[in-house]
């Protein structure tokens, strides 16, 4: 399985519809600044716990600065098994410009 490049329109459009996963693989602090609604924070230290307790069924928005490092890490996820995994385009730097934020 491999993963799909996402813009932020059809992350919105996708979370209307359905209900979804969201990781952010940002550094922890810029995560504590804010980060995407139900948004969970995964470094080298947690991913093995969040992949063996995650339901791989529903899908897995990968998110990080500008949309680049999420693309291999999205291609990680999809690897361990997750069975719709998206690289979210734009990464929270666009998000934040027109969605709603997390403290
Ligand atoms: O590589 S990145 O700046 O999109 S995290």
């Amino acid at each position: 399985m491999n993963f799909k490049r996402i813009t932020i329109e059809e992350v919105n459009r996708l979370q209307e519809s359905q209900a979804t996963n969201v990781i952010d693989i940002r550094d922890p602090q810029a995560f504590a600044a804010g980060h995407m609604p139900n948004a969970v924070n995964i470094n080298n230290q947690n991913a093995a716990d969040y992949i063996e307790n995650t339901d791989k069924e529903m899908p897995l928005i990968v998110v990080c600065y500008h949309g680049h490092s999420s693309q291999p890490a999205a291609r990680y996820f999809a690897a361990q098994g997750f069975k719709d995994v998206y690289s979210m385009d734009g990464g929270f730097e666009v998000w934040k410009l027109n969605n709603p934020v997390e403290v």
